[in-house]
């Protein structure tokens, strides 16, 4: 059941199971490395597989991190080293950024990250994440996401830092920025990539009321651009990706930075201060109880 929306997400418990005997069997992504579309060869990490294909210059980057891709450390560290190898191929135009886990697109932040660890965790995790958006944010590749499950807080901001967002039509696949509902608030960073996707007053109300949009009212707000039928997630964002692709790659890539750099530079300029505004707010007894309980309850809810 989907905590926050109040919506239930059908038990996914069996495919869980077998994921996470699938996750600790390893050897992830045995199973693709017969290789993508063209014969370029699937790589990946145990977190994140990548399927290139050398032909259309698009690869489909699929995260699985059982049970709901929740942004771990690892999960984060490796969508870096993905997204690094995928700029530095010169083959390379397109991405889709999607999940291989039914129902979920990514559940956040890892709240088991953020809680009952010391300072020092805190500050590699959240600097881990600082990295994954900046990278995420202005890389010179196109991003399509094809969001093929929910995706509330941390989940909504990897969303948002693609160029172009599908949705599959599902009332159980909510996206938004929620922090506020967990009693806790949006850094400026999140926030202000969702200004610059839906404008100032929709993120005010999106932001203070914690909202969570299923899909008609994510495409109403703009928070996603195209809301299309379950199962055709992936060619819908694959159809809108050959739009962009036909613009010339260095116009397309100068109004991109164009539009974004401003705002990745202004976590830039305050990164280590952002770093120790996350450590220090989360060190506080208040935030680790309300996560605490939080965290709790999500796992309760089964029983
Ligand atoms: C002044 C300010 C200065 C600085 C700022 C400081 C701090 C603020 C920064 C905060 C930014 C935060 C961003 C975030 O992303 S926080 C995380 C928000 N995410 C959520 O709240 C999602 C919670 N999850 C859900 O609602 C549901 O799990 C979901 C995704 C709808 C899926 O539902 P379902 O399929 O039914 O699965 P379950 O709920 O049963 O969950 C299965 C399993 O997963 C565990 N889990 C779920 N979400 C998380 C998570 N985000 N992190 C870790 N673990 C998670 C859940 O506990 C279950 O575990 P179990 O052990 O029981 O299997």
């Amino acid at each position: 059941m989907a905590l926050l929306a109040g919506l239930r997400v059908p038990a996914r418990s069996l495919l869980r199971a077998g994921a996470r005997l699938r996750d600790a069997a390893l050897g992830r992504w045995e199973r693709a490395a017969g290789g993508g579309g063209d014969g370029a060869r699937s790589f990946g990490s145990q977190r994140v597989l990548v399927e290139p294909d050398a032909a259309t210059g698009v690869a489909v980057m699929k995260l699985w991190n059982p049970p709901v891709n929740s942004l771990s450390l690892d999960l984060l560290t490796e969508l870096v080293i993905s997204l690094e190898k995928l700029e530095n191929e010169k083959t390379f135009r397109g991405i889709i950024l999607t999940s291989d886990l039914p129902g979920i697109f990514s559940a956040g932040l890892d709240l088991t990250e953020m809680c009952g660890r010391n300072p020092a965790h805190y500050a590699e995790y959240w600097k881990a994440l600082q990295e994954l958006w900046l990278r995420l944010y202005q890389t010179h590749l196109v991003v399509i996401a094809a969001i093929n499950g929910a995706s509330p807080a941390g989940g909504c901001l990897l969303a948002l830092s693609c160029d172009y967002r599908v949705l599959a039509d599902n009332p159980k696949f909510i996206i938004g920025l929620n922090e506020t509902l967990l009693g806790i608030v949006a850094p400026f960073w999140f926030k202000d990539t969702m200004i610059n996707t839906i404008g100032h007053r929709a993120t005010e109300r999106a932001l203070q009321l914690g909202l969570l949009f299923r899909p008609a009212e994510a495409l109403q707000v703009g928070v996603v651009d195209q809301v299309v039928p379950e199962g055709q997630v992936q060619g819908a964002a694959l159809s809108a990706m050959t739009q962009w692709l036909a613009i010339p790659d260095h116009a397309r890539q100068l109004t991109k930075s164009m539009m974004r750099k401003a705002t990745a530079d202004r976590l830039l300029t305050q990164r280590e201060a952002d770093i120790q505004n996350f450590v220090s707010f989360l060190s506080r007894d208040s935030i680790q109880k309300a996560l605490q309980v939080y965290l709790e309850k999500l796992r309760q809810k089964k029983g």
